[in-house]
């Protein structure tokens, strides 16, 4: 076996020296797990969806409808999983999906997550809601590609210095979360009244910010509340319309990728607008409740603009055959969200590692046992 799946031998082998994995293998128990570690307001937190989970459970759903058919004496037995999406060259066409407020999980938070990352060589999108400043996160995350997620402030000119930290930090691409100008009824969170920020955890980056810092009176040590007063003010958006994308386009000289993406209309007003990408997403049924599953709109959205933009998707990936389903429906790339969180609450770096080797492992062994070498073989003929 070669590549990511080398990860079942050498478990296996240390098993031998009465070794075991710091934790399951199987990333769907995750969830379960990090309910015994984490406190109820982080899991929470993690775990929960918009009002009664209705788009959370749709995201998995719409996986399990749909499913691989194994082809036979293909040779599959080399695998080739790497691809280029919009400029970055992938080991395997999955990211880390940005998660803010990482340091409610373990104290490394994000750069715990962009250490693991780097050493696999996968991507990390950034949270504009990091619990660490971008260039903490840039240094972590050494040779490790990096991409970036705005929450677009409605202040252009913190949003100008916020991309252009980015930028010299080594951030290549530029993905613009639209689904979440703000928060959902999640009545996991507001039973305990839990929300992160409240608490300035995931406020680290405009609170680092000089124009951020220059439209308070008192630093935000110094006056926390009117700090995270400002921080709301700034990052529930109201004004967004589809007629400024052309500001962001000026201010980052990278890709740009809009994530949230659920309506074909949706998917076509991006490319009308020149962005490079757009991101599937129901943003882990976090959202909208009764929403549809994700992976459900993925082939019409691929059918409308695939061919003139890349196409990424996100909500509800546990499994290798998830990965190899989304493709099949002609993802470029998935991003993963909850299994490296819950990684990451499991044992920091080594965690996070942990989850996407195992992440991995199982995607290179299904794409080979279903008879398929490389990312560019499987199309809609691999499911039924
Ligand atoms: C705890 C948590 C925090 C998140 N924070 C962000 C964020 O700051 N920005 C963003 O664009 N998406 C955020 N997301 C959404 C993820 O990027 C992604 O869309 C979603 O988790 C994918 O679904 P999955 O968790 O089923 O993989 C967050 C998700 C979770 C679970
Ligand atoms: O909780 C989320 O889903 C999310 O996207 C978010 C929004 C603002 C700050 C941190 C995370």
């Amino acid at each position: 076996m070669t590549g990511f799946a080398s990860y079942q031998n050498e478990i296996y082998l240390q098993g031998l020296g009465g070794q075991v994995p710091p934790f399951t293998t199987d990333v769907t128990g995750l969830e379960e797990s990090a309910r015994e570690r984490l406190g109820p307001g982080p899991f929470w937190y993690v775990a929960g969806g918009a009002g009664s989970g209705a788009t959370v459970r749709a995201n998995r759903e719409a996986f399990d409808r749909v499913r691989i058919v194994p082809r036979m004496l293909r040779d599959a037995s080399e695998r080739h999983l790497g691809v280029t999406v919009l400029g970055t060259e992938l080991p395997a066409p999955v990211l880390l999906a940005p998660v803010g407020v990482q340091s409610i999980l373990h104290p490394d938070g994000e750069l715990a997550s962009a250490r693991a990352a780097a050493e696999l060589g996968v991507p990390i999108v950034l949270s504009t809601a990091s619990s660490y400043s971008i260039e903490e996160v840039a240094e972590a995350s050494g040779d490790g590609p990096r991409w970036f997620q705005l929450y677009w402030p409605n202040d252009p000119d913190v949003c100008a210095s916020i991309l252009d930290r980015a930028r010299k930090a080594g951030f290549t691409t530029l993905v613009v979360t639209l689904d979440t100008w703000t928060l959902a009824w999640r009545p996991r969170d507001l039973d305990q009244s839990y929300l992160p920020f409240l608490r300035a955890v995931g406020t680290a980056i405009p609170f680092s910010d000089p124009a951020f810092r220059a439209g308070l009176e008192k630093a935000p040590d110094e006056d926390l509340p009117m700090a995270i007063l400002r921080w709301v003010q700034l990052f529930t958006g109201k004004d967004k319309s589809w007629d400024m994308l052309p500001f962001l386009r000026e201010h980052w000289d990278g890709p740009v990728v809009l994530k949230g993406i659920q309506h074909i209309d949706d998917a076509r007003k991006a490319v009308e607008s020149g962005v490079d990408g757009i991101v599937v997403s129901n943003h882990g049924g976090r959202q909208v409740d009764g929403a549809v599953g994700s992976l459900d709109v993925l082939p019409e959205i691929v059918a409308a603009v695939g061919e003139q933009v890349d196409v990424l998707f996100d909500s509800g990936i546990r499994t290798g055959a998830d990965i190899v389903k989304a493709l099949a429906l002609g993802a470029k790339a998935v991003l993963v969200g909850r299994p490296f969180a819950y990684g990451l609450a499991h044992g920091g770096q080594v965690g996070v590692r942990h989850v996407l080797r195992s992440l991995l492992a199982d995607f290179d062994l299904t794409m080979g046992l279903s008879g398929h070498r490389s990312p560019a073989e499987l199309g809609p003929d691999a499911l039924r």
